[in-house]
């Protein structure tokens, strides 16, 4: 089977991070800005960033409305941080005009756990990685209040939330992107290939 082209959603944040990630974990990796470019991927990363900031270009590119149907009929998405923030049906404490695109049935908390200064490394234990904790950075990062009996919850921190997936869809509070671990995009890789 041939390689899998994963798209990195770039209108803000960490989208080089995941670039990288990807091809380490054996995908063909592009940024995605526009549109028409939705039609040549197996799957996309929404990166760590501000959310209420990609809430905006999404909008601004004309991108936030075919996003929102790509999600719901199948399109693997993985989301870290502010990608989270985006993949959940309903924010509790959004900003003004910030619209998510949906996919995963969650409700989550923008950071819950604390401002910048409050960022911290964790070692968390996620079902369905082998070869123990993967290193969680936590920079401004949501987590998840509440989920849908459809959700599965892939890992917890301190009694809170941080991992789930719902069928193609996945989602962490923290950034893998940025550890040189490649053990979660590789799990995202398997899920787009899976979907093929
Ligand atoms: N590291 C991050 O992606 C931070 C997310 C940011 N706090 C937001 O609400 O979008």
């Amino acid at each position: 089977m041939s390689t899998p082209v994963i798209g990195v959603l770039a209108l803000q944040g960490d989208v080089r991070e995941h670039l990288i990630a990807l091809a380490a974990a054996d995908a063909v990796a592009r940024p995605v800005r526009r549109p028409e470019e939705l039609a040549e991927i197996d799957g996309l990363v929404i990166p760590g960033g501000e959310s209420t900031t990609i809430s905006k270009l999404a909008d601004l590119f004309g991108m936030a409305e075919p996003l929102r149907e790509r999600i719901a009929a199948g399109l693997p998405v993985y989301g870290t941080c502010a990608g989270l923030i985006m993949l959940a049906e309903k924010i509790l404490d959004p900003r003004s005009g910030q619209e998510t695109f949906g996919g995963i049935d969650m409700i989550v908390r923008r950071n819950a756990f604390g401002r910048q200064n409050e960022s911290f490394e964790a070692g968390v234990t996620v079902e369905g990685i082998e070869d123990g904790p993967v290193e969680g950075v936590f920079i401004r990062a949501p987590w998840v209040e509440s989920v849908g009996a459809e959700v599965e919850i892939l890992a917890e921190h301190e009694g809170h939330i941080v991992a789930v997936r719902q069928g193609r869809v996945l989602a962490t509070s923290f950034h893998p992107e940025l550890t040189g671990d490649h053990r979660i995009h590789a799990l995202f890789v398997d899920m787009v290939r899976a979907a093929r």
